[in-house]
C-alpha cells in the first residue's frame, strides 16, 4: 500500500506520514523544500518524539521523497499508482498541488481502486476545496470525467506540532495527543485501513469543535499575546489580560457548539479545559508567531474568529471576546510573515475602514457583526495613528 503525502514539514512527518506508517502505507513524501526533501531521500528513518504524560517515541522508515518541483513528473505517476493522497501544506497551497493530482488521475488507470484524495488542513471542507480544485484543473484539459477515479474525504486533524530545534534533523518533537478525524461516507464499501484515525458519518461537529476551540483558543492566545509582548504560548498564557481573553472566548464557542450540535455543555467545558492544558505544554515551546502566522487567513469569513462570531450573532449571541481578539490580529506585526505584512499594509493603505472590514473578513455588507468590525479597525488605526 502506497500513499503520497504532500508537505514533508511538522504535520506531514510528525501526524499524518507516522499515522499512515503506523497503518502500513509506505509513504512518499512530496514536497517543494529541496533541502528538505534531500535529507529525507538519503535518511533510512526518522524518528518522532512525543513529549507528555502518555510520551513514546516512534520510528518512521520505510518511507521515499520526491520534489513535487524538480520531479513532477515522478510525483504523478505515483499518485497514479498510489492508494492515498493526502496533504499538509496549508489551506492556500491547495490551488497549486491539485494540478499534479489531476493530472495523476488522468493518468490512472480507470480498473484500478479509485485514489482516496484527503487533505489534512486546519480549515473546513478543505478536501472539498482541493476537490473543486483539481475539478478546474481536469475542466481545462477537458477530461473532467478523470474525477470518478478519486474519492474525495474531509479530515479534521489535531496534534500541535510546534516548530523544531533547527538541530533536530528529520526528527520531530510533538505533544503525546492526537485525533485524526475522517468522514467515512465517500469511501462507501472502501473504507481505508488506518487503525488510528476515527472514521465518522458526520464531520461537521468534529472539525467545527476543533477548529473553533483549538484553533481560536490558540490564536487568541497568540494574537493577545503578541500585542502583549509574549514570545511563547506559554509565556502568553502566563499573563492575567490573555488567559481571561481565551476564557472569554472559549465560554463564546462553546455557547455555539452547544446550541448548534446539541453538545452536552459539561462535554465541551471538559473538551475545551483539556485544550488550555495543551497550550500551556511548557515542553512544545510553541511561539505566537507559529499559532498567529497567516493572519489574512485566520481572520476570514470561515475561519476560528468571524465563523462562531457571525453565527452567534445570528443567533442573537454574545461574541464580544471573539471581536477583541480580531482586533488583537490586528496587531500581529511580524516581518518574516508575509500575511501579517500585507496586512499591515491594508491598514496603513487608503481604503475605508467598512470596506476594509468587508475585505478582511468576507462578512456581507448587511450583516449584523460587520459595524462591530468596522469598529475594531477604525480603532486600531486610530492607535496607529497616534
Ligand atoms: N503544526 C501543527 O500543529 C498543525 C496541526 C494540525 C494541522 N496543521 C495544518 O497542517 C498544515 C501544515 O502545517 P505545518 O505546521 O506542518 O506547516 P509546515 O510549514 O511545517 O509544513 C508545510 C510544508 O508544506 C510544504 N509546501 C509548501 N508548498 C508546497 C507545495 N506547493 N507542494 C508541496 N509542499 C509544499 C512546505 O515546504 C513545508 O514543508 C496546515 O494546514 C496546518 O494548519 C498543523
Ligand atoms: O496551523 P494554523 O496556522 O492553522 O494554526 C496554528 C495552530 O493553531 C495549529 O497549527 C495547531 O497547533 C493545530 O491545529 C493543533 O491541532
Amino acid at each position: 500500500m502506497t500513499a503520497v503525502h504532500f508537505g514533508a514539514g511538522n504535520i506531514g512527518r510528525g501526524f499524518v506520514g507516522l499515522i499512515l506508517h503506523n497503518a502500513g502505507y509506505e509513504v512518499v513524501f512530496a514536497d517543494v523544500n529541496a533541502e528538505l526533501i534531500d535529507a529525507l531521500a538519503a535518511a533510512d528513518s526518522y524518528t518522532v518524539h512525543e513529549v507528555g504524560p502518555e510520551a513514546k517515541d516512534w520510528v518512521v522508515d520505510r518511507f521515499r521523497a520526491l520534489n513535487s518541483r524538480s520531479q513532477e513528473a515522478e510525483v504523478i505517476a505515483e499518485i497514479a499508482a498510489a492508494d492515498i493522497v493526502t496533504t499538509a501544506v496549508g489551506p492556500r497551497v491547495l490551488p497549486f498541488v491539485a494540478p499534479v493530482i489531476a493530472a495523476a488521475l488522468v493518468a490512472r488507470d480507470p480498473q484500478q481502486a479509485p485514489l482516496q484524495v484527503m487533505a489534512c488542513e486546519n480549515a473546513i471542507g478543505a478536501t472539498d476545496t482541493l476537490r473543486t480544485s483539481i475539478e478546474t484543473a481536469l475542466a481545462a484539459q477537458d477530461q473532467s470525467g478523470a474525477i470518478g477515479r478519486g474519492v474525495f474525504a474531509n479530515t479534521a486533524v489535531d496534534r500541535i506540532v510546534p516548530g523544531q530545534d533547527p538541530d533536530a534533523g528529520l526528527d520531530v518533537t510533538v505533544e503525546d495527543f492526537f485525533e485524526w478525524a475522517i468522514e467515512k461516507g465517500p469511501f462507501g464499501d472502501g473504507v481505508p485501513d488506518i487503525p488510528e484515525a476515527t472514521f465518522v458519518d458526520d464531520l461537521s461537529p468534529y472539525i467545527e469543535r476543533k477548529l473553533f476551540t483549538v484553533n481560536t483558543g490558540h490564536a487568541t492566545i497568540a494574537y493577545h499575546g503578541f500585542a502583549q509582548g509574549a514570545g511563547t504560548l506559554v509565556e502568553a498564557l502566563a499573563l492575567r489580560e490573555v488567559s481571561d481573553e481565551v476564557d472569554a472566548v472559549l465560554a463564546e464557542t462553546k455557547a455555539l457548539l452547544v446550541a448548534k450540535y446539541d453538545f452536552p455543555p459539561e462535554q465541551q467545558q471538559k473538551y475545551l479545559e483539556k485544550n488550555l492544558t495543551r497550550f500551556a505544554n511548557p515542553a512544545l515551546s510553541d511561539t505566537v508567531e507559529r499559532v498567529g502566522r497567516a493572519p489574512l487567513r485566520k481572520i476570514s469569513r470561515h475561519e476560528r474568529f468571524i465563523g462562531p462570531a457571525a453565527e452567534l450573532v445570528e443567533r442573537g449571541l454574545g461574541a464580544d471576546a471573539l471581536v477583541r481578539a480580531f482586533g488583537a490580529a490586528l496587531e500581529f506585526d511580524v516581518a518574516e510573515d508575509p500575511e501579517s505584512v500585507e496586512l499591515q499594509a491594508l491598514l496603513a493603505g487608503e481604503t475605508s475602514d467598512e470596506d476594509l472590514a468587508v475585505q478582511l473578513t468576507g462578512l456581507p455588507t448587511d450583516h449584523p457583526l460587520l459595524p462591530r468590525i468596522v469598529n475594531a479597525v477604525e480603532r486600531r488605526r486610530a492607535v496607529e495613528a497616534g
